[in-house]
């Protein structure tokens, strides 16, 4: 089966740096995929690439089997996204900027209703839907973007940090939320540092150092930070013998 979502010999170069080196990523149908990495590493970079916001020097990014160039915005707004800024309008209400997403996304904001409702409930985020953005926390503007990117019902989501600034309650629910799209076949990539949250939800962990992807961990198999660490320090290691 044709995956959902491939990146394959991405290289990019930014101010002059090697950002991201060959990567090689491919999401399943269905699966819940994650990026980790340190600082730096490349992992938003990687994703802006996966999204057609950003044009790698070299390499291919197919989504559903097909090149995402020439036509990028094409295949941003078949995805749904949250990278770099959650809700984009601050002087319009957290629904407005939803409505907007779901339009971009060709969809009918009316048609769609039912849906924001749902995430709004579970997320906590009902009562601030007709506040104008830049009253909400940040937590809140959060919800804004993770409602504006999954309102669709994406066959791909790729998500940047998507559990930064959630309260508790909110996490379970987007964790809840991830399990559901994926149980009805959407794809999902996502980048954290939160590892006992990419533990309990994610299906695979590529671990991204200096912008290659040097393992992918099973984290249901393995202690996930433990693991992290060891690679990591193993490829720093490596490279000082060199
Ligand atoms: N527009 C740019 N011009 C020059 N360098 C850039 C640009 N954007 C990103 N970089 C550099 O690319 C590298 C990777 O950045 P990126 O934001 O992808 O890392 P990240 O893994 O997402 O980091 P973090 O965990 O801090 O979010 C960094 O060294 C960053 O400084």
């Amino acid at each position: 089966m044709t995956a959902a979502l491939t990146l394959s010999g991405i290289q990019v170069r930014l101010g002059g740096c090697e950002v991201l080196r060959g990567l090689d990523l491919e999401l399943s149908h269905g699966q819940i995929r994650a990026l980790v990495g340190l600082n730096g590493a490349g992992k938003t970079t990687a994703l802006r690439v996966a999204l057609g916001m950003l044009r790698p020097d070299a390499g291919h990014v197919l989504l559903h089997g097909q090149d995402i160039w020439p036509s990028p915005a094409e295949a941003w707004c078949r995805v749904g996204h949250m990278v770099e800024t959650p809700a984009a309008y601050p002087e319009l209400t957290a629904r407005a900027n939803i409505d907007n997403a779901i339009m971009l996304h060709g969809m009918d904001p009316s048609g769609c209703a039912p849906r924001v409702a749902q995430l709004s409930r579970a997320l906590g985020m009902e009562a601030h839907l007709d506040q104008p953005v830049r009253r909400l926390s940040l937590g809140t503007r959060q919800k804004v973007g993770l409602i504006s990117a999954l309102a669709h019902e994406p066959s791909v989501a790729v998500l940047d940090e998507p559990t930064n600034g959630l309260d508790p309650l909110a996490v379970v629910a987007f964790r809840d939320e991830l399990r559901r799209l994926a149980g009805q076949g959407s794809s999902i990539l996502i980048t954290s540092h939160h590892f006992d949250e990419l533990a309990r939800v994610s299906d695979a962990v590529d671990v991204l150092h200096h912008g290659q992807v040097i393992a992918t961990i099973t984290p249901d198999e393995r202690d996930l930070e433990k693991v992290f660490f060891d690679t990591v320090l193993a490829a720093d290691q490596q490279l000082q013998e060199i």
